[in-house]
């Protein structure tokens, strides 16, 4: 007879650590973090350890004298003394600012010079150029080592409150210059709260988290695990990419939830699938971030045919919002799983190009975000924050805001949500307005095609030519690029079908694992035409 587990008992009011400690407070002895230290070993932080590594921690910091509007800058990958760390900050009412260890110098420059923290911690070697900045420290298993004392600053604030700043996480601004999204406790807790009606997992499941610790999609996986009482397991960043690792610390790991990107599958799916196959224990999937292509879906779902998958939509202005189960069995004409809905708390909109809503199957519009999870503001950023967090569009009377996402959404026969592109995601093409992800679409759509990613190249006459990658599947043919730009034209006009089509390996990801376009436009201008 299977024990039941009591799940964690969460409280109204409750900070990102009140949420997130809960379990320590019904089974201290569970794992609260599994990490893979490599030769079948495992390393595991049970709840009890887990709150008692926090209040050191928090005791630590307030004799370093941090408190209520002091930022922590966080260099680390994800792990049981992070997780550690950034829950202390909590109950200080100290905001963290995640990073990754492999973020550039000068982007950490920028982030450091913007948000003035009080303290830079950091897993490794503290990156000696930020010494002067204020207080510097180590993370180490066994608790915080402090290099240099934070400056002593006036306090002007004692309590925590649940409006104030948990974190900050600055992702790339479409102006070049990156922005800082301000999540406050509440905020993040109400998205946290959101999830957990989705009934994902439970406390006997381990969630495997593949992004970087500075991808809010990490702070997602945490909260998911330990908000349900289950275990996280941070998957090394240098064993993802190697497909027979990543399935061998999910195995040995006893994973039962895989949580990341769609293109952590890519590699799996074409080098690994029957050891994939083989993890019966998988039973969830969860991705969010961007469009997971059909053709490696379909594979993932025929590899996992026990899994619950989930896409998981959102901006990190909210963190995220809705999740849609992809359907079992995939509809062979559906070209992109559905968004779903906003999670229950939370609304999403569809607003037309005059400002009113659209309703209706079929209906096209901007996607506009309701919810007690939207962020306080972009840091130091005024005028970005009031054009993303604006007035209600169906009643500004009341002044109440809403995030404008930026996204294109589209109404399905059941009321549920299809992603359609970026608002600003469309590229002029001999005056016409393409959206990119149309022409990726039609090339998945070709036999043997598992991954594509189109690209506008800028010609010296000033206009632009098409072109695209594709990822073949393991048990494709020869690819033919005349034969599949014919394809594309029987179902593209002419200026929507690529000038020119490469086959390559992989496409080149963001540090967060998203396509990353800038890297395949600059790839395709030096690989095009001289
Ligand atoms: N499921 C999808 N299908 C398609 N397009 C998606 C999806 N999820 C996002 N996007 C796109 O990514 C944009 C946002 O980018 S972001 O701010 O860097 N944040 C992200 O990508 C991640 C985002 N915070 C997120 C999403 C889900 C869970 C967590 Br936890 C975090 C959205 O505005 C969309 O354009």
């Amino acid at each position: 007879m299977t024990t039941t587990v009591p799940p964690p008992v969460h409280a109204p009011g409750e900070t990102m650590p009140d949420f997130l400690l809960a379990a320590a407070g019904t089974t201290p002895a569970r794992p609260a973090v599994i990490e893979f230290a490599g030769n079948g070993e495992l390393r595991t932080t049970s709840y009890g350890e887990l709150a008692a590594r926090v209040r050191d921690t928090t005791a630590a910091l307030a004799d370093a004298g941090l408190g209520p509007g002091d930022r922590v800058l966080l260099e680390t990958d994800t792990s049981a003394a992070a997780i550690g760390t950034f829950l202390a900050c909590g109950r200080l009412g100290v905001a963290f600012v995640p990073v990754s260890p492999q973020t550039p110098d000068v982007r950490l420059a920028t982030i450091a010079a913007s948000t003035e923290p009080a303290l830079y911690l950091s897993a490794g070697e503290p990156r000696q150029f930020l010494a002067g900045a204020g207080g510097v420290g180590t993370l180490a298993p066994e608790g915080l080592r402090l290099r240099r004392r934070p400056a002593r600053r006036v306090r002007h604030r004692r309590e925590v409150v649940a409006a104030d700043t948990a974190y900050m996480i600055f992702t790339s601004g479409t102006t070049g210059r990156p922005k800082g999204v301000v999540m406050s406790h509440r905020a993040v807790v109400a998205f946290y709260h959101g999830m957990l009606t989705q009934g994902l997992v439970g406390p006997a499941d381990r969630v495997a988290s593949t992004s970087p610790f500075q991808f809010d999609f990490s702070l997602l996986d945490i909260g998911l695990a330990l908000g349900s009482g289950a275990s996280v397991v941070p998957v090394p960043r240098d064993l993802l990419r190697w497909p027979s690792r990543f399935l061998t610390v999910l195995r040995e790991t006893g994973t039962t939830q895989v949580n990341g990107v769609p293109s952590i599958w890519r590699q799996v799916l074409r080098h690994s699938w029957n050891g994939l196959a083989a993890l019966h224990g998988l039973r969830g999937v969860l991705f969010c971030g961007e469009r997971f292509p059909m053709p490696e879906l379909r594979r993932l779902q025929a590899a996992l045919p026990q899994a619950r998958i989930v896409n998981c939509y959102g901006a990190t202005e909210s963190m995220a919002c809705a999740f849609a189960d992809v359907p079992r069995p995939l509809p062979d004409d559906l070209d992109q799983p559905p968004i779903g809905r906003a999670h229950p708390g939370a609304e999403l909109l569809l607003i037309g190009p005059d400002g009113a809503p659209v309703t209706g199957p079929g209906a096209n519009g901007e996607m506009y975000l309701r919810s007690p999870a939207l962020f306080t503001g972009y840091w130091d950023d005024p005028e970005a924050t009031r054009s993303a967090l604006v007035p209600d569009p169906t009643d500004p009377r009341s002044n109440q805001v809403v995030l404008r996402t930026g996204d294109l959404g589209c109404l399905g026969p059941d009321g549920e949500l299809y992603f359609s592109g970026r608002a600003d995601g469309q590229v002029q093409i001999r005056g016409n307005r393409v959206e990119l992800a149309e022409v990726e679409r039609r090339l998945l759509d070709l036999p043997g095609v598992a991954a594509a990613a189109a690209v506008v190249i800028p010609q010296a006459d000033g206009d632009v030519e098409l072109a695209a990658m594709i990822v073949q599947a393991p048990d494709a043919g020869p690819f033919d690029p005349t034969e599949a730009a014919a394809f594309c034209r029987t179902a593209l006009p002419a200026y929507m079908v690529p000038g020119r089509i490469w086959v390559v390996d992989g496409l080149p990801v963001t540090e967060n694992g998203k396509l990353d376009r800038v890297a395949l436009s600059a790839w395709a201008t030096e690989a095009g035409p001289t």
